[in-house]
C-alpha cells in the first residue's frame, strides 16, 4: 500500500455498510479517505490519504474473534501513524449482551493506554440521539424502533449506559447534555473526574451537530473513541479546524462512469428497506427468494441466477431474502437464528458472484452482513468514496478488484429514502 505521509486519523468499523458510512461522513467533512477490507496487503495501490476505515465483519461472531481482528487493524493503523483511533459501531448500538462492542473496547482501551474512552451512537443526521444516556432512533427510544425486531441482535435496551455495562469490564460512566453544552473544557473536566474514579468508558450525550464538533475536539486529543459516523463528523471537523488536515477535495477517479448490466440484492429485513423494495417493484424486475430453500440447500440461488440472466440486458434487477418480522421469526423457530442468517448470507454471495461472471459491474447491496458477505465473495479489497446517495451511503468505487472497474453501494438497513434503489441507480452510470 502506497501510503506515504501518516495518516491522521485510523478507523475500525465492525461492519462493511458502516465502514462506508464513516468513510462518506470523512469524505464530506474534507478528509481524503479510503475503506479497505480487513486490513490492507502491502501490495495494494492506495492513493495518499488523511484517513483510513478498516473494514470488519466483526459485529456479529464470537467475542474472541471480534477481538483479535479489532487488535490487529488497530496495530496497523497505528504502525501507519494514526495516532488515534475510532472503533465504528452501529448508530443503533448493535449488539448483544455476550459483546462486541464492550470486548472490543476494552481490549483497545487496555493497547492504546487510554483513561476513560468517550463513546457515542449518536448520528443526527439520521435521526438517532442520544439523552441521558438513552439512544432515540428518530422520535422514540431504540427499545420501540424497529429494531427490537432485528434478525441478529434485536435492542430490547435504549440505556447505553446499562447495554455496556453487561458487555465490559469496566464500569461506565455518563457525560450528560449539560456538560456538553458548557463546551469542551467541561467536558474534559468530566472526563478527567471519570477517569479518576477508575471508570473506564462513558457514554456521552449528543443531540446536535455541534455536541458532536465538541465531543470531536476532545476525543481527538485521546487515543480512542467509540462511536457511529456522528463522532467521525466531529473528530474529522476537529482535525480541520485544528489544521491538522488541510481540507481535500474526494477523488474525481471515483466520479468516472463504469457502465455495464446493474443488479440489487437485499438481505436487510429493516422496515426501510421492506419498504424500499416494495418501491422498486415498479421500476424493475423483482424476485424474492424462498428462505426455506436455500436454508434447506436447495438450488435457490441458481434459480435466482436463472431469473436474473436473460432480464439483465433490459435493465436492472432486484433480488431479495428479505421478510416481515413475524415471517423472520417463523423462519428462525424453524431453522435457528444463526443457521437462517449464515445460509441466506452465503446465497447472496453465491448470487452477486455469479452475477458479476455474468458481466454486472454495479451492484447495489442492502443489510450490512449481507454486504460482508458479498464483498467477502467478490474479493474486493478496498474502495474509493464518490458521491453520496443518501445520508450514511456513498457510491463506492472497487480499488484491486479481481473482476476490475465496479461501482457497489453498500447500504446499511435502516438507511436510505423510500426510492433508495432509484436514487443509486441514479448516480451509479
Ligand atoms: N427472510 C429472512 N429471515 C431470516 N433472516 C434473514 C432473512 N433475510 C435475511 N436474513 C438475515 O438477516 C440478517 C440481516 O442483517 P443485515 O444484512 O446486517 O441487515 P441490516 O443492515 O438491516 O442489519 C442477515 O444475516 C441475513 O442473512
Ligand atoms: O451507523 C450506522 O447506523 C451504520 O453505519 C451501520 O453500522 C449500519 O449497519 P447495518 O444496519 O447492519 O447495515
Amino acid at each position: 500500500m502506497t501510503l506515504a505521509a501518516k495518516i491522521s486519523l485510523g478507523c475500525i468499523a465492525d461492519d462493511y455498510t458502516g465502514a462506508s458510512d464513516l468513510a462518506n461522513t470523512l469524505t464530506r467533512a474534507g478528509l481524503r479517505t479510503v475503506q479497505t477490507i480487513g486490513v490492507p496487503s502491502d501490495n495494494l495501490a492506495l492513493p495518499e490519504v488523511d484517513a483510513v476505515v478498516v473494514s470488519l465483519k466483526s459485529r456479529s461472531i464470537e467475542a474472541g474473534l471480534a477481538v483479535s481482528r479489532s487488535r490487529a487493524a488497530d496495530k496497523w493503523l497505528r504502525s501507519r501513524g494514526a495516532g488515534h483511533v475510532l472503533f465504528k459501531i452501529c448508530s443503533t448500538f448493535d449488539s448483544t449482551d455476550a459483546g462486541n462492542i464492550g470486548p472490543v473496547m476494552d481490549a483497545l482501551r487496555a493497547d492504546s493506554g487510554e483513561g476513560a474512552v468517550l463513546v457515542t451512537p449518536a448520528f443526527p443526521e439520521t435521526g438517532r440521539t442520544v439523552y441521558q444516556g438513552n439512544l432515540f432512533v428518530g422520535a422514540v427510544p431504540l427499545n420501540e424502533s424497529p429494531l427490537k425486531d432485528h434478525p441478529l441482535n434485536p435492542m430490547h435496551d435504549s440505556n447505553l449506559v446499562r447495554v455496556l455495562a453487561r458487555q465490559s469490564r469496566t464500569q461506565i460512566g455518563l457525560v450528560d447534555l449539560a456538560t456538553v453544552t458548557r463546551g469542551a473544557e467541561a467536558v474534559r473536566a468530566r472526563l478527567a473526574e471519570l477517569a479518576g474514579k477508575g471508570i473506564g468508558a462513558a457514554i456521552i450525550d449528543a443531540v446536535f451537530d455541534r455536541d458532536l464538533e465538541t465531543i470531536g475536539l476532545v476525543a481527538g486529543e485521546h487515543r480512542l473513541s467509540v462511536g457511529a459516523s456522528g463522532i467521525g463528523l466531529g473528530l474529522a471537523r476537529a482535525l480541520v479546524s485544528t489544521g491538522k488536515v488541510k481540507p481535500g477535495a474526494a477523488s474525481s477517479e471515483s466520479a468516472a462512469a463504469v457502465g455495464g448490466p446493474a443488479a440489487c440484492l437485499a438481505g436487510s429485513c429493516s422496515q426501510a428497506t421492506l419498504q424500499q423494495i416494495a418501491n422498486a417493484e415498479r421500476i424493475m424486475p423483482v424476485l424474492h427468494l424462498d428462505q426455506d430453500r436455500i436454508i434447506t440447500g436447495a438450488n435457490e440461488a441458481e434459480r435466482a441466477l436463472d431469473w436474473a440472466r436473460p432480464r439483465l440486458a433490459d435493465g436492472p434487477v432486484l433480488i431479495a431474502s428479505s421478510a416481515k418480522p413475524e415471517d423472520v421469526a417463523a423462519l428462525q423457530a424453524r431453522h435457528g437464528r444463526d443457521a437462517a442468517g449464515h445460509a441466506i448470507e452465503q446465497a447472496m454471495a453465491d448470487i452477486a458472484e455469479n452475477l458479476v461472471k455474468t458481466g454486472v459491474r454495479r451492484l447495489i447491496v442492502a443489510g450490512g452482513e449481507t454486504s460482508g458477505a458479498v464483498v467477502d465473495r467478490l474479493e474486493i479489497p478496498g474502495f474509493l468514496v464518490g458521491a453520496e446517495i443518501a445520508a450514511g451511503v456513498p457510491v463506492l468505487r472497487a480499488v484491486g478488484a479481481e473482476a476490475g472497474e465496479m461501482l457497489l453501494a453498500l447500504k446499511s438497513g435502516n438507511f436510505g429514502g423510500p426510492e433508495f434503489f432509484a436514487d443509486a441507480l441514479r448516480l451509479m452510470r
